[in-house]
């Protein structure tokens, strides 16, 4: 198979910088009024990536001219101190979001923690008042990977109006709240949408009858070409670590076999570059439009 000249690679990086450029601006707008938006971060155990993760988001903070600040709980801590951390954080003025990274410790109820974000400063978007607001069709923080995704799709001009997406995963933080999304009854939704899961009968007829796979299960590179009609879109949110012995880095490959869903795919996301870097940059935009709401400050938000 050769690859087909007309599929598209979808620029993660392209596109999350031009979002980024103009929150740059709205910062710069919102500083002017007095407003300086402010990021706090908690991380509680063991997980190396996470670390990473956090000091990407510090890094992208600064670079925006948005504050933050970072808070370590020791991973033997009770969950009660992780649960004081947060409500030190909703109290706090100056504090606009609260990111409790995830994986917490398995000691950690995650439902609890997330429940004791305050939901106006939940950028994530995973206080249930905030699903139950998705869902519901009146989103205040859209949760950020999902956003990226919206956001991913229709920067490539790729209609979602009446189209069959089918999203193959069903988790809190991605698999239905992409459903969700793509569900809205609004510009850049409006998609007639099936969910997929590890119990699913036939998972390739499902997504072989789909404009646009999001891929969202954690098993890499499950979705190969034999699983796409020709010309789907395909949207790989998978970041799975291979260890090769050759190497020293980490690796990482999609939920998505790239190497033969690209030579089917109209478009398709790469990882890493595709969903990723959108991710941060909605939790950015988030940030932004927690601070101007508590501030009562009208920002413009790309
Ligand atoms: N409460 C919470 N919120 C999160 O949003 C959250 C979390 N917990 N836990 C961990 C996951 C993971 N995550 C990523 C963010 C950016 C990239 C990203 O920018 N990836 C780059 C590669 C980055 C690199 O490793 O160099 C890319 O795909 O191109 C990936 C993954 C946010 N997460």
């Amino acid at each position: 198979m050769k690859q087909e000249p007309q599929t598209t690679l979808i620029d993660g990086n392209e596109v999350s910088g031009r979002i980024r450029d103009t929150l740059r601006e709205a910062v710069v707008r919102l500083r002017t009024d007095g407003v300086t938006p402010r990021l706090a971060t908690v991380r509680m155990g063991d997980d190396g990536t996470s670390k990473t993760y956090v000091s990407m988001k510090q890094r992208a903070c600064s670079d925006l001219g948005i504050q933050s600040e970072h808070h370590e709980v020791d991973t033997d801590e009770p969950s009660a101190t992780l649960l004081d951390r947060i409500e030190e954080l909703n109290a706090d003025p100056d504090v606009d979001g609260i990111v409790v990274q995830r994986p917490l410790p398995v000691h950690i109820n995650e439902r609890d923690a997330f429940r004791r974000i305050d939901p106006e400063k939940d950028v994530d978007g995973f206080h249930p008042e905030n699903v139950g607001r998705l869902v519901t069709g009146d989103p205040r923080f859209k949760p950020c990977t999902p956003h990226g995704i919206q956001r991913l799709l229709s920067a490539y001009d790729i209609e979602t109006d009446g189209r069959d997406a089918v999203v193959v995963g069903r988790s809190n933080v991605v698999g239905r709240p992409t459903a969700n999304l793509l569900l809205q009854r609004a510009p850049g939704s409006n998609a007639t949408v099936t969910v997929c899961h590890s119990r699913t009968t036939d998972l390739a007829q499902k997504t072989r009858g789909a404009d646009i796979v999001v891929a969202a299960t954690g098993v890499p590179e499950l979705i190969d070409a034999e699983m796409l009609s020709a010309g789907a879109v395909v949207v790989d949110v998978g970041i799975n670590r291979v260890d090769t012995a050759a190497r020293d880095e980490p690796q990482f490959v999609g939920d998505v076999d790239f190497e033969s869903a690209s030579q089917k795919a109209r478009a398709i996301t790469p990882v890493p570059g595709g969903v990723g870097p959108m991710t941060i940059a909605m939790l950015l935009y988030n940030t932004v439009k927690a601070a101007g709401l508590r501030a009562d400050v009208s920002v413009d938000l790309p």
